[in-house]
């Protein structure tokens, strides 16, 4: 069998397709990576909740799946919106990284704790939101980019520290770099945030399917993510709403946690709930519509008045 990977060409990106192609390899699949550039590789001087969160880094990918210029398309699980279109399917989650948020520097002396200003470089709604609630004394900058642009700009001195998901930073070997690992009760991390996800087109022929799934998917991090995917799809958050949930899975029971922040970080909503790993998504869609009833509704509304 041959499968044909496409992914996009940032580091991050080519080395989630080096996964998946090892683990395929080691399965005995012959596989060819495909690099294909995306809007969201391209436009760099505007947030992402303006240039609009629908495909922005799928859209290339997903018009090559259609027309079978490639089998899979890898993406992180967290940059996929929660409906794709008809003709998709997601196959495959490969096993969670961890999922939380790092704080990155040069002086890895800093601490969000520490109660010391100094200027954070994020463009993620849900960090600065976050942010504004537990640390108001920590400035923020835009900074947009791949990982390495981010770094660059860093280095640059354009902030004093990143604020980024530990899956990425450990990925392209940036270890060294971590002033602190965030804590998963403040900065409960962005829906899928650790995970691989693995798209193809419905049409793909059935024997294909069946070899990514058996060689590809990691049942435990499927569930967890089946759960926070149908959460998200209720909120109908794309990546541009300060929306969060990590569910994880304890013999048959999962626990989810999630919530939505105000831009300005003053309202705060989150919840856990618990339930059967047979039903995940009922369980992600339940705690939505926890939300939703206690606050959420109305904090939606005011975000999309802004985006
Ligand atoms: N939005 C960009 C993005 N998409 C996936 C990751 C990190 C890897 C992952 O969470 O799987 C990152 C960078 C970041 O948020 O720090």
């Amino acid at each position: 069998m041959h499968i044909k990977i496409g992914t996009r060409g940032s580091k991050l990106a080519l080395w989630q397709a080096y996964y998946v192609e090892a683990l395929l390899q080691e399965g005995g699949v012959e596989t060819e990576i495909v690099t294909i550039e995306t809007k969201g590789d391209k436009i760099l001087d505007r947030s992402l909740s303006k240039i609009g969160s629908k495909g922005v880094f799928t859209e290339e990918l997903e018009d090559q799946l259609r027309d079978g210029s490639i089998d899979i398309a890898v993406h992180s699980a967290k940059d996929l919106q929660s409906q794709l279109d008809e003709d998709f399917e997601l196959i495959a989650f490969t096993e969670r990284e961890k999922a939380n948020d790092v704080l990155v520097s040069h002086d890895t002396s800093l601490s969000l704790k520490s109660g010391e200003s100094f200027t954070v470089g994020t463009s993620s709604t849900r960090r600065i939101a976050i942010l504004k609630h537990f640390y108001p004394h920590i400035k923020t900058v835009d900074m947009r980019g791949n990982l390495q642009t981010r770094l660059r700009k860093l280095e640059e001195g354009q902030c004093d520290a990143l604020l980024l998901a530990y899956a990425g930073v450990h990925r392209m070997e940036y270890d060294d770099k971590i002033a602190e690992h965030l804590l998963l009760d403040e900065f409960t991390p962005a829906v899928g945030q650790g995970s691989v996800a693995i798209e193809c087109a419905l049409t793909l022929p059935e024997d294909k399917k069946e070899t990514l799934k058996s060689l590809l998917n990691h049942d435990h991090t499927a569930t967890c993510l089946l759960a926070e995917r149908a959460f998200l799809k209720r909120l109908q958050g794309g990546c541009s709403i300060p929306v969060f949930a990590m569910a994880t899975l304890h013999e048959d029971t999962i626990n989810i946690t999630g919530g939505i922040v105000s831009l300005d970080g003053s309202e705060l909503i989150r919840r856990t709930e618990s339930g059967s790993s047979a039903f995940p998504e009922e369980l992600g869609t339940a705690l939505a519509d926890e939300l939703l009833a206690a606050g959420a509704e109305r904090i939606l509304a005011e975000i999309k008045q802004h985006l």
